[in-house]
C-alpha cells in the first residue's frame, strides 16, 4: 500500500522553522520526503493535509495498560486506541499487572495482545522482582529474550539496596536498563499528597521530596560502578533533579523521565481533596515544578513520558486518602504541552517533539523518533490551530481519571499512522471532541 500525505508541515531540523513538505509511504517505510510529489500510480492513497504539522510518532516509555488483570480500568486494545488518539505509535507498558508481568509467557502474552490489537506498538518492560514484592530477582535473561526493553517494578520502590545492586548487576550483563520507581516506603508509607502547603491546609499526610531522592541518590551511586543505563521514573522532587544533574556531568549513564502533570501542576493547584489529583509521585510544590523545567530545558531531564494510569471513577471516588494514586495522560499530553510549554515559550516546538520522539529512541536504543526516509512510517500529524476543551467523556481509555478536565488546550492529533498503518483518524470518526 502507497500513502502519499500532500502539502504538511514539517520541523526543518537545521532550522527548527516549519517548512512544506509531502511524504511518500510505501508499506511500512517512509519512502519519500520532497515537495511537490505526486502519487505516480492509481493505487496510491492522497491525504491532503492543509499545512498540518507532522511529527515522527510519538513515543511514550510509561503506560500502564492493565492487562492481564484489571480490565476494568483499562485494555491492551482501549489502551492503545488511546494511545493512537494521542499521536502516540510506540508505548512502553508498565508490569504491575495482575499477574505481574515478571515472566517470558506473561510477556509473549502481552505482544501478542498488542500485535491483535494493533493500534500501538507496545514494548513491555519487565519486572525487577518476582510479583514487585522485592524479594527475589525475575528471570531476567527469559524475559529479555521474550522481548523486554528493560526492567522495573513500577508502582513501588525498591526497599533493599541490596537487592537493588543485584538487579542492576543482572540488568547490565543482558543490556538492560534498570527503570527505577524512586519511592522509599518508610518515608512515604501513608501519605496522599506532597508533603507542603495543601497538605498542611487539609491535614493530609504527605509524601515528602526526599521520599523520591533518597532513592535515586542511592541508585546512581549503586549504578556508578556497575555501569548500568539507569533510568528514573516520573522525577518529581527539585533534589532528584539535582542528583541526575551531577551524575550525567560526571559522565555516569542516567536518564530520566518528567510527565505532564508535574510540569504543569503544583501542590497549590489542586482545588481541593479531590483524588483525581492524586498520584504517586504527588504534585509538588511551584519550586519542584520549576526545577523539574530548568532540568528539562538543560536536558538533564531527557523525555516527557505521561504515566498513563487509569483508574475506575468507582475507585477515584473513594477520596484523595483512600483511592488509588493515578491520571490518565495519553489523549491530552501533546495538546496540554503545547498549550501550555510552546505557546508560552517555555520551550520551542522542536524541543517538546524531540522529548516525545527522538529523545525516548535514543537512549532506550529504539529504531523510531526520526521522521526521515528510509525510517519505519511512524507519523503524527497535528493541528497546532485546532483549540477545543478536555472533555474525558470523548476518551478511548477507559480511564476518565484526569485533573485536566474542562482545559481548554491547542494543537490536537489528527491522524496518526504506526508502521504505514492508519491507527487514529479524526476525519473518519463520528464523535465529536468537545467544541
Ligand atoms: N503513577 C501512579 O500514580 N500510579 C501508577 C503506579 C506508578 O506509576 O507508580 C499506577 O499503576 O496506577
Ligand atoms: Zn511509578
Ligand atoms: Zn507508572
Amino acid at each position: 500500500m502507497k500513502l502519499l500525505l500532500q502539502n504538511g508541515r514539517v520541523l526543518d531540523p537545521t532550522t527548527g522553522e516549519l517548512v512544506h513538505k509531502d511524504i511518500l509511504i510505501e508499506g511500512q517505510t517512509i519512502a519519500k520526503i520532497g515537495t511537490d510529489l505526486n502519487a505516480a500510480d492509481p493505487e496510491t492513497e492522497v491525504i491532503d493535509l492543509s499545512g498540518k504539522f507532522i511529527s515522527a510518532g510519538l513515543i511514550d516509555m510509561h503506560v500502564h495498560l492493565r492487562e492481564p488483570g484489571f480490565e476494568q480500568k483499562e485494555t491492551i486494545e482501549t489502551g492503545t486506541r488511546a494511545a493512537a488518539r494521542g499521536g502516540f505509535t510506540t508505548v512502553a507498558c508498565m508490569p504491575n499487572t495482575r499477574p505481574v508481568i515478571d515472566s517470558a509467557e506473561l510477556v509473549k502474552e502481552v505482544i501478542a495482545k498488542a500485535e491483535q490489537a494493533g493500534y500501538a506498538r507496545v514494548l513491555p518492560y519487565g519486572a525487577i522482582t518476582v510479583r514487585e514484592a522485592g524479594q527475589e530477582l525475575t528471570d531476567m535473561a527469559a524475559m529479555k529474550e521474550a522481548g523486554i526493553i528493560g526492567v522495573t517494578d513500577d508502582g513501588v520502590g525498591v526497599q533493599s539496596s541490596k537487592m537493588m545492586k543485584e538487579a542492576m548487576r543482572k540488568a547490565h550483563s543482558l543490556g538492560l536498563p534498570v527503570v527505577a520507581h524512586c519511592e522509599d516506603d518508610s518515608l512515604a508509607k501513608g501519605g496522599c499528597v506532597h508533603d507542603g502547603q495543601f497538605a498542611a491546609r487539609f491535614r493530609l499526610k504527605g509524601i515528602p521530596n526526599e521520599a523520591e531522592a533518597v532513592h535515586v541518590g542511592r541508585d546512581i551511586l549503586l549504578a556508578e560502578d556497575i555501569g548500568v543505563h539507569y533510568h528514573v521514573c516520573h522525577i518529581s522532587a527539585a533534589q532528584s533533579v539535582r542528583l541526575v544533574r551531577e551524575a550525567k556531568a560526571r559522565g555516569q549513564k542516567v536518564t530520566a523521565e518528567v510527565t505532564p502533570h508535574h510540569l504543569l501542576l503544583c501542590d497549590e493547584d489542586i482545588p481541593e481533596p479531590n483524588a483525581m489529583w492524586k498520584m504517586n509521585p504527588p504534585l509538588r510544590s511551584s519550586r519542584d515544578r520549576e526545577a523539574l523545567i530548568e532540568g528539562l530545558k538543560d536536558g538533564t531531564i531527557d523525555i516527557i513520558a505521561t504515566d498513563h494510569a487509569p483508574h475506575t471513577l468507582e475507585e477515584k471516588a473513594a477520596g484523595m486518602e483512600r483511592a488509588p494514586f493515578g491520571i490518565v495522560g495519553l489523549e491530552t499530553a501533546f495538546p496540554l504541552l503545547y498549550t501550555h510549554l510552546v505557546l508560552r515559550g517555555v520551550l520551542t516546538l522542536a524541543e517538546l517533539v524531540d522529548k516525545m520522539t527522538r529523545k525516548p529512541a535514543e537512549i532506550f536504543g529504539l529504531p523510531y523518533g526520526v521522521l526521515a526516509e528510509g525510517k519505519p512510517a511512524d507519523l503524527t500529524v497535528i493541528d497546532l490551530e485546532e483549540e477545543r476543551t478536555i472533555d474525558p467523556d470523548t476518551f478511548l481509555s477507559k480511564g476518565r481519571n484526569t485533573p485536566f478536565a474542562g482545559w481548554r488546550v491547542k494543537g490536537w492529533p489528527v491522524l496518526t499512522i504506526m508502521n504505514g498503518k492508519i491507527t487514529w483518524n479524526q476525519a473518519d470518526t463520528a464523535l465529536t471532541f468537545g467544541e
